[in-house]
């Protein structure tokens, strides 16, 4: 078996005097989509954070492709080959579309055809290239910052929430388009609370409470397994349904 992407061992993060994550350990295979589920609070966005560097691991070591990136900066993370697509979507209202895409391209003017390709998997990027991006509608926005993610080539891209208070249809374009996007070179690690949306993509899936994994193993397994779907419901999926 290849070896894994992305693995965390036994990270701590600590904000401030909040100790958030309390080691967690989790592995994302090479290539698919592997989904992180949790209640609120779980600590799901901390642990990307942590591994974009924006929080500092206190304890443990973080591994991406086969380096330890644990102690580097964040546009170093970024250079390594990870994007994030953070819950506030990261873009910038005031500017156009167009300009919002650039800025994303930070190796260079943007490749033709990989923006006819992101423009093909989120027509609307090609709609309103001209347009403000703060004109754009919640679900526009959501796929905007997930084309400034794909605007270059990434080995990893952690994209938190993305179906967050979006319509039952925009749900499922952004589901189409991810699956697209799974079928490429990018590894995607998905924080979804739409348990639905993250078990039609997911091959993997770790479960997090209060700062730890509590679960991890196969999608299929978890779909698969009502008395285990039961046993994590209390625990975490409550908030899923
Ligand atoms: N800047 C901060 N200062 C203090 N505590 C924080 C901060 N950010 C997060 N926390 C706390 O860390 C814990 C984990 O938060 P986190 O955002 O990682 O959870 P989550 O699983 O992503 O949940 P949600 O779905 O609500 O975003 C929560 O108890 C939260 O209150």
């Amino acid at each position: 078996m290849a070896d894994p992407l992305l693995t965390l061992d036994g990270v701590h993060t600590h904000i401030g005097p909040y100790h958030i994550l309390q080691g967690v350990s989790l592995t994302v295979p090479q290539g698919g989509v592997s989904v992180l589920l949790g209640r609120n609070g779980a600590g799901k966005t901390t642990s990307l954070r942590t591994i974009m560097g924006l929080w500092r691991a206190s304890r443990g070591e973080i591994r991406f492709d086969g380096r330890a990136i644990t102690q580097l900066d964040t546009p170093s993370i970024a250079r390594a080959g990870i994007a994030y697509v953070p819950e506030n979507m990261g873009i910038f209202t005031d500017l156009t579309v167009a300009e919002n895409m650039t800025l994303a391209a930070t190796s260079g003017p943007i490749d033709a055809r990989r923006l006819s390709w992101v423009q093909d998997l989120f027509p609307p990027i090609r709609t309103f290239w001209t347009a403000s991006a703060g004109t754009l509608s919640g679900g526009q926005k959501q796929m905007l910052a997930v084309s400034r993610a794909i605007i270059e080539p990434r080995r990893l891209i952690l994209i938190d929430e993305p179906t967050k208070g979006l319509a039952p249809a925009i749900i499922a374009s952004m589901t189409d388009a991810l699956r697209q996007l799974k079928e490429t070179e990018t590894t995607i690690l998905l924080v979804e609370q739409n348990f639905a949306m993250a078990s039609s993509l997911g091959d993997t899936v770790a479960v997090m409470d209060d700062g730890r994994i509590v679960h991890a193993g196969d999608m299929a397994t978890l779909v698969a397994d009502a008395g285990l779907q039961e046993r994590l419901m209390g625990l975490s999926l409550e908030a899923h349904q």
